[in-house]
């Protein structure tokens, strides 16, 4: 039996509803006072990436790597990138988005990057995903999370889409747009945010995803596809958007998505009548298990021309180039890396080199390898993250009281030799961060906003 909680749903919510749905609105008003499910997804990007301490138990029929159940973020298989908590109805999103190998997509509404980081698993690590966001604090926590699921073919931009119009017309085979809502769906996971509902903030809400909306169109390909998501009831911010949408650009069609159980259709009678809008998704948390949300899948017509590129190299001098191969061949058995390239005094594998990125605000390019420091080169955690054991030259399985320490920033003292100083360490078979060995000691090199 779940658990009930206090939302205070208003009276004018409550009335919308009502008027909208009939006898069922009471059925969804007891949901949203219901606790919710907890879900995570496996990385498939991870070595060995299902042997994770948690149950696997009770799979979600419509993804190929959610769970039910709850995780720990401080658990190692939090930490090393080997889960990530997730509803599960915002699951589907990516698994609609379907990317294919080669693409260009853009995640234009990407923090903190749960739907990013879904689509970068299951990309593995082919085409390239450019995850935007236009709130800077929110862009680095969505950063940092592209790291921690070791993602490669990812570029991180802090932009607003207006920005990104000009520069990138036609150019993305899919665009996600998972739009900033009222987010009626998530009232029973954040209780407090139902203050600031309001029919006012509903209308605000909609006139900005029309202005992003907008923005998706003009970047998409010719023969590419939109998908449209939010975690909200609301007929304006859904329906009504998507049938203004279709409306201001023919050539946008709505196609069909495939339903599940307790999945329900869009709902024409709230979008101008527009009978397509029954191929939109809508999941309401008295029929799912998971909060609200709408999904819609639309195609652009026409086929796509080639999109021509041109490109720019930041390459890191010969002497630079001999440090980081110095690190290679004492530290790592054979890898291939290509595409180096210099961001100040940091070495990246770039995810791309179109000069188009050159004028965004780029927090992320590809993998950061790490940093040049005098006469050497230093490894980041995010190529930690990135490597499989079968990388490395050395790796250290830490116990269970080393691992606390090293988490807490201490060095740990090993009764074991090693010829090289960069080595994986690892807990519970996970690799999670680089230690410097020196003497039967490992130094701690963990980053210091990452310790726990
Ligand atoms: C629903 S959240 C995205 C959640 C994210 N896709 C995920 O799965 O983790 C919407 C995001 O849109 C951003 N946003 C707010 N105003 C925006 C605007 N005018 N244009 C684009 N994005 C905006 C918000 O900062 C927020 O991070």
């Amino acid at each position: 039996m779940k658990d009930l909680m206090r939302v205070n749903l208003s009276e004018e919510f409550k009335a919308k509803y009502t008027k909208l749905l009939g006898d069922r609105a009471d059925n969804l008003f007891k949901a949203i006072e219901t606790e919710s499910q907890n879900s995570f997804r496996l990385n498939p990007l991870k070595n060995n990436y299902q042997n994770v301490q948690y149950s696997l138990d009770k799979p979600i029929d419509y993804s190929k790597i959610g769970y039910f159940g709850d995780i720990d973020g401080n658990s190692i298989d939090h930490i090393s990138g080997y889960v990530y908590s997730q509803e599960p109805s915002a699951m589907y999103v990516a698994e609609v988005v379907n990317p294919k190998a080669d693409e260009k997509i853009l995640d234009l509404c990407a923090a903190p990057g749960s739907k990013t980081t879904y689509l970068a698993s299951i990309m593995d690590s082919q085409g390239l995903l450019v995850s935007n966001e236009i709130n800077n604090k929110r862009a680095r926590v969505l950063s940092s999370n592209v790291e921690r699921m070791g993602i490669k073919n990812a570029v991180v931009i802090n932009n607003s889409p207006k920005d990104l119009e000009d520069g990138f017309e036609g150019y993305f085979d899919r665009i996600l747009v998972d739009a900033p809502c009222s987010g009626e769906g998530m009232f029973r996971k954040d209780p407090d945010s139902v203050q600031y509902w309001s029919p006012e903030y509903v209308e605000q809400c909609a006139n900005r995803q029309k202005h992003i909306l907008d923005s998706a169109f003009k970047m998409l390909k010719d023969g590419g596809t939109l998908v449209y998501s939010t975690c909200t009831f609301s007929p304006e911010e859904n329906e009504e958007n998507i049938a203004e949408f279709v409306k201001r650009h023919q050539e946008m069609e709505i196609v069909p998505i495939k339903k599940y159980p307790g999945m329900e259709d869009g709902r024409p009678e709230w979008g101008y009548d527009n009978q397509d809008l029954k191929k939109a998704l809508r999941m309401f948390p008295d029929q799912f298990e998971g909060e609200g949300h709408f999904i819609c899948k639309m195609i652009k017509s026409g086929i796509a021309g080639t999109t021509k590129v041109r490109t720019f190299r930041n390459q890191p001098t010969k002497v630079e180039m001999s440090y980081l191969d110095k690190f290679i061949k004492q530290n790592l058995s054979e890898i291939d890396l290509t595409a180096i390239f210099k961001v100040k005094e940091d070495l990246y594998q770039a995810a791309t080199f179109d000069t188009r990125f050159k004028k965004l605000h780029v927090l992320r390019n590809g993998l950061k390898l790490g940093e040049l420091k005098k006469n050497r080169f230093e490894p980041s955690i995010s190529w930690m993250l990135e490597l499989k054991p079968n990388d490395l030259k050395s790796v250290y399985e830490l116990d269970d009281d080393q691992f606390a320490k090293y988490l807490h920033g201490e060095s740990v003292m090993i009764d074991q030799d090693f010829s090289n100083k960069w080595i994986g360490l690892s807990y519970q078979g996970k690799l999670f961060s680089w230690g410097r060995y020196s003497n039967k000691q490992i130094k701690n090199v963990y980053p210091k906003g990452l310790r726990k």
